[in-house]
């Protein structure tokens, strides 16, 4: 696995790696042949997405043109690829992961690899001479733990690119870098790994550059699964042009190779910037914040951040202690925060707000809170939840997700229905958060078609419902399923995440086929529902 090449347009050859600098999504075996081509290609390169400039944020992107919810903006190859900072060990030649303790290593520089063949893994060949320079094998994974040793694998990717592709090695040095930052404050990480490489490799790469390629991938990398679930990370500079906004525009799937597809998650009008999240969008207001600010160093002022109600859901809010009816504000996110009620102007400083937070979010991480739990154990316990914060609070959200991983484990008709519940409360707050055609709100209507048509089942088995309502409760799973499948499609074909959308045609085919069953029985089928279900190839059910 690599970073990707196509066939030549014009010849058809392999391994072509002269692309589009425009567009980026055709690629020549040759200067020649992108030239000879160009008359046919300009027609239809026109660059969907073009690049800004603010002069507090950078750079950015804004679409030329209105375009719609889930329409494909562009797609990215990686100018490298490679593990995560800290990895548990990976295969240097094919990034599969490394699960056996006798694992093989290279012959040369001793790196863990998958078998002795991946030695001579073209993505490793470059490296591993440099590598070899370890003698005391300072740096290398020794244990099937993880190591933080593998930072060094991709800031060694990015500088070769300096001799392997000078395209690439000129839009890296583009990229903006937190190296200045980075150098200023010595942090520990990116100190260690400018060390090593310099000192225990003697890599005969200038400093300057070593900083600013550990400094763009530490401002700019992006983390995406491989099919084998394997966490790895890139380097996209066309992507990394997108600014950040906590309440994003566009969403990012990655494909087996690590192609990037960004695409709108909205509605989107001409000229809008394109806005993506760092941050994830489920952390409260001042773990976004706190987050942006140490490690990309700058404070957010998104249309969320800025609203003291967070787009009306108040979520990083709690409700007054004393009059229970309005939300907490606080006078700032970052440092000494106080926190008045707008009401009954009762203030708190922020320590006595939080710690009730870090009580609940302590006892989510460990899972104890629900843990063993019966579906009425862990009723009260969001109840509880609820009472302390309120229903749109961030604690209820996380609550609500690891009580749903809990009641999955209980398989009765309470549970259930518990479930069925919380993701429909999770969904009108991911219609907030993440609106559109977007992942989140993709799986939880995944989700809550499982939960309705497993119920409806349930119940229909245990006599409770009549073949009406049955009806009813099947055909809400369905529109659950379908309004799923247009938002998992757009995954690329053989994704990590491409399975839950083969999933979900599968379960669109059991309740299609349950109503069929209804219908003969009772004659009232509405069949509209049932039809424009885009099948997918049946090599790609198959290998589910
Ligand atoms: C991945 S880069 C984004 C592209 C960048 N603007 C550029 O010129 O290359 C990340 C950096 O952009 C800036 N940035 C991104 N989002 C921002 C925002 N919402 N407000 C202010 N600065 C932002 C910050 O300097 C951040 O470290």
């Amino acid at each position: 696995m690599g970073v990707q090449q196509q066939d030549c347009k014009v010849c058809g050859v392999k391994e072509a790696n002269v692309s589009c600098s425009e567009c980026e999504q055709v690629f020549y075996c040759s200067s020649r042949h992108q030239e000879e081509d160009w008359e046919e290609h300009k027609v239809e390169c026109q660059a969907l997405v073009i690049e800004q400039k603010d002069p507090v944020k950078g750079r950015y992107l804004v679409v030329a043109r209105n375009v719609t919810a889930g329409e494909l903006l562009f797609k990215e190859n990686p100018i490298a690829l490679g593990p995560r900072a800290t990895s548990r060990p990976i295969c240097l030649g094919c990034h599969e992961l490394i699960e056996t303790y006798e694992f093989a290593k290279c012959p040369k520089c001793s790196w863990p690899l998958c078998s002795l063949a991946c030695a001579s893994a073209k993505l490793h060949q470059a490296e591993c001479p440099i590598l070899a320079a370890d003698k005391g094998q300072i740096g290398l994974p020794t244990n099937l733990g993880e190591s933080p040793y593998y930072d060094v694998i991709l800031v060694l990717r990015c500088l070769l690119l300096r001799h392997s592709d000078s395209k690439a090695w000129q839009r890296l040095l583009q990229m903006a870098s937190h190296a200045v930052h980075l150098e200023n404050e010595s942090e520990p990480f990116h100190m260690a790994t400018i060390l090593y490489i310099k000192d225990i490799l003697q890599a005969s790469f200038d400093a300057k550059f070593i900083h600013h390629a550990r400094g763009a991938i530490m401002a700019n990398c992006f983390e995406w699964t491989s099919p084998s679930n394997v966490s790895l990370r890139g380097v996209y500079p066309k992507t990394a042009r997108m600014n950040h906004s906590c309440l994003p525009n566009v969403t990012m799937s990655s494909d087996r190779n690590g192609v990037m597809y960004i695409r709108a998650a909205v509605d989107i009008k001409a000229l809008t910037p394109l806005h993506i999240t760092y941050t994830g969008t489920l952390g409260p207001l001042w773990e976004r914040q706190a987050y942006l600010n140490e490690i990309h160093y700058f404070n957010c002022g998104c249309q969320r951040c800025k609203d003291p109600s967070e787009l009306g859901l108040h979520y990083s809010s709690p409700k007054c202690d004393t009059c229970k009816q309005q939300f907490m504000e606080p006078n700032s996110w970052l440092g000494e925060t106080v926190w008045e009620c707008p009401m009954c102007h009762v203030v708190f400083q922020d320590n006595l707000i939080k710690t009730e937070y870090v009580q609940w979010m302590s006892k989510f991480d460990c899972n104890d809170t629900f843990i063993m739990a019966h579906t009425k154990g862990v009723r009260n316990t969001l109840d509880r939840v609820e009472y302390a914060f309120h229903p749109t609070h961030h604690v209820w959200v996380m609550a609500a997700q690891v009580a749903i991983r809990t009641l999955q484990k209980i398989s009765n008709r309470d549970a259930l229905m518990l479930r069925r519940d919380l993701w429909k409360r999770l969904l009108r707050i991911y219609d907030v958060l993440e609106p559109g055609m977007t992942r989140r709100r993709g799986m939880t209507m995944y989700e809550l078609g499982v939960c309705v048509s497993s119920l409806a089942r349930v119940e229909m088995k245990e006599g409770r419902l009549t073949d009406h309502f049955y009806k009813i409760d099947m055909e809400e799973a369905l529109q659950y399923m379908q309004n799923s499948l247009k938002i998992l499609s757009l995954e690329p074909p053989d994704s990590h995440e491409r399975k839950w959308y083969l999933s979900a045609l599968q379960i669109v085919e059991g309740i299609k086929r349950d109503l069929l069953a209804v219908a003969e029985k009772s004659k009232i089928l509405s069949l509209d529902l049932l039809e424009n279900i885009d099948m997918p190839e049946k090599a790609e059910i198959e290998n589910l």
